[in-house]
C-alpha cells in the first residue's frame, strides 16, 4: 500500500497566526479566577526567587514546577467548561471527568510544593537562624 506523505513547507505568517491565538487563548484563560490565583503564584515565585537571589538552576526549577501548576489549571478550566458544554446536565461521568482533570492539577500542585520546600527551605531557614 502506498503512502502519500505531504510536506508542508513551515510559513511564518501561519505560526505567528498561531502563536496570535494561544496569546488570546492566555488572556481569556485570566478571566478565570482559579487561573488567576496560579498566574499570581507565579508572580510570586518570580519575586521570591528574586529576594532570595537563586542561581539559575534553583531558578529553572521552580519556574517549571509554578508554570506547570498553571498550565495544569488552565487544562482543568478547559475540561470544565468542555465537559459543560458537551453534557450540561449532571452525570456520573461527568463528575468523574472533572475529578480526574482536577487531581492532575492535585498532582502537580504538590509537586509544586516539594520543589519550593526543597529551595526555598533551606535558605528561608538560614535567614531566621
Ligand atoms: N455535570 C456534573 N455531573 C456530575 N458531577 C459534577 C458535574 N459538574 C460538576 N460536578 C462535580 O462537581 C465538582 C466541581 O465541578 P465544577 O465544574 O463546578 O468545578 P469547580 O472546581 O467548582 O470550578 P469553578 O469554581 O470554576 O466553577 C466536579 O469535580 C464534580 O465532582
Amino acid at each position: 500500500m502506498e503512502m502519500a506523505i505531504k510536506l508542508k513547507v513551515v510559513s511564518f505568517k501561519e505560526e505567528y497566526k498561531s502563536f496570535g491565538y494561544a496569546a488570546k487563548g492566555a488572556w481569556k484563560s485570566l478571566m478565570e479566577r482559579h487561573v488567576r490565583f496560579h498566574l499570581i503564584s507565579f508572580l510570586l515565585v518570580l519575586v521570591v526567587n528574586y529576594l532570595l537571589n537563586l542561581n539559575t538552576m534553583e531558578w529553572a526549577v521552580t519556574v517549571v514546577a509554578a508554570t506547570l501548576v498553571l498550565s495544569m489549571e488552565v487544562m482543568n478550566t478547559v475540561i470544565e467548561d468542555l465537559m459543560d458544554f458537551v453534557h450540561p446536565d449532571r452525570h456520573p461521568s461527568v463528575g468523574r471527568i472533572k475529578d480526574l482533570a482536577a487531581g492532575a492539577v492535585f498532582f502537580a500542585a504538590g509537586g509544586a510544593l516539594i520543589v519550593a520546600g526543597l529551595i526555598y527551605g533551606p535558605k528561608i531557614w538560614d535567614l531566621l537562624a
